[in-house]
């Protein structure tokens, strides 16, 4: 350690399990775009917690009803009913595909996935899935099934059962016809891929994938875990294929940063899964429920989705406007944005962060992904633009 890492940084690096590598910085408040570290040195934030501060840090709404919630009812398990979280499933289902109206209620983007997982199993009566190659599906063994980077599975080995995953090339509509059978549960799809490099589906992909699925008797599943709630220019990326799914997994940004997680589907995937089947302790507890509601309010009010929309074509028509020799590509959709370099990311990410006061994330080694807050001004787009060009100069 060294002599200027404060305690807090020691103690964290001392008993964290350190599984996760960590920055030498204590950030120790957020507002909006911004964040803060212990020394008082701001940052606009285009990390967001991996997608989940779309409506800001601490926006006030989500802020407020977390004090109120707090005051009244904490915890509350799914077998007793709760008015906040009817109140959240309402407002949920009320901007959710029409005919998306069931809801299986966790904490976690990675939890959402396993429910899909056994949703789409009884739903089916089958047990064959069809996931993408550079999918993200999540950390846990069932969810690691579905995720295609080998470095995230081959530590844990054949406890990592995807002996009933088949993996298709993401795009690649000839290879999906042959993958879907009439063993297959579900196709596992993200409308655009994050963690595997910030890759827009076709139109004709995802749309070929409904077809199909529907023809198989197969479920389609969206993972909207980082595409939902207005990151993609809509509440759901879904929207822009104008696709329907049978299922969707959403988490991250729905209670405005509070830890919550869904799996959204129809009355006839629900009604296949026998009572009891699946549950958990803290899905639907008072306190994300309160959030929830007033995050999903807020990116109504505001019209998040459109300022994703508008914004994001902004902040990439300045990145593409970067004369840079190290620049392959700038991609994404609405405000999930990739910029794939032709070398190594990390020295950039690196410099945006130490240099230049701008916190960004990979999305494999090559791309430098930018999720920032919707709520993102376009003065504080335009300098993550400029410190991004000098970093890269
Ligand atoms: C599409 C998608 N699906 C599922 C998950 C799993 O959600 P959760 O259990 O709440 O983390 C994530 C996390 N995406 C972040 C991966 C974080 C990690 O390294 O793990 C990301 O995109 O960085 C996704 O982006």
């Amino acid at each position: 350690m060294t002599s200027t890492q404060s305690k807090w940084l020691e103690a964290e690096l001392k008993f964290d399990s350190r599984v996760v590598g960590k920055h030498e910085v204590v950030m120790t408040r957020g507002q909006g775009s911004v964040v803060w570290d212990e020394s008082g040195r701001s940052y606009i934030d285009c990390v967001a917690g991996y997608g989940v501060a779309n409506i800001g840090h601490c926006h006030p709404d989500v802020v407020k009803a977390i004090k109120d919630q707090a005051e009244r009812l904490l915890v509350m398990p799914q077998s007793l009913p709760n008015d906040k979280r009817a109140e959240f499933l309402s407002e949920l289902v009320g901007v959710t595909p029409a005919g998306m109206d069931r809801v299986f209620l966790c904490n976690s983007g990675t939890e959402a996935m396993e429910a899909a997982k056994k949703f789409a199993i009884t739903a089916t009566g089958r047990k064959r899935f069809v996931s993408m190659k550079r999918g993200f599906s999540g950390r846990s063994l069932g969810a690691l099934a579905f995720t295609w980077e080998p470095k995230y599975r081959e530590p844990f080995g054949e406890a990592v059962d995807n002996r009933n995953v088949d993996f298709v090339t993401y795009g690649n509509i000839e290879e999906l016809r042959a993958a879907i059978t009439d063993e297959t549960a579900a196709v596992i799809l993200e409308p655009v891929q994050g963690e595997g490099g910030v890759r827009p589906a076709s139109p004709e992909f995802i749309q070929e994938a409904r077809r199909l699925t529907q023809e198989k008797g197969a479920l389609l599943i969206l993972d909207e875990i980082q595409t939902g709630f207005c990151r993609t220019g809509k509440m759901f990326a879904a929207e822009h294929y104008g696709v329907v799914p049978d299922g969707m997994t959403l988490a991250k940004a729905m209670a405005g940063g509070v830890p919550i997680g869904a799996f959204v589907m129809t009355e006839e995937v629900a009604d296949r899964m026998p009572a009891g089947g699946h549950g958990g302790t803290f899905g639907g507890n008072p306190l994300a429920m309160a959030a929830g509601v007033a995050a999903i309010r807020a990116m109504k009010r505001e019209g998040m989705a459109e300022q994703a929309r508008e914004k994001g074509a902004y902040f990439m028509e300045k990145l593409r406007a970067i004369q840079s020799p190290k620049i392959r590509e700038v991609r994404g959709l609405g405000l999930m944005i990739g910029v794939e370099l032709k070398e190594k990311s990390a020295p950039y990410i690196h410099a945006l962060e130490h240099e230049e006061g701008v916190l960004t994330l990979q999305a494999t080694p090559l791309v430098v992904r930018f999720l920032p807050p919707v709520t993102i001004s376009r003065e504080q787009i335009d300098t993550v633009v400029a410190a991004f060009e000098r970093v890269l100069n």
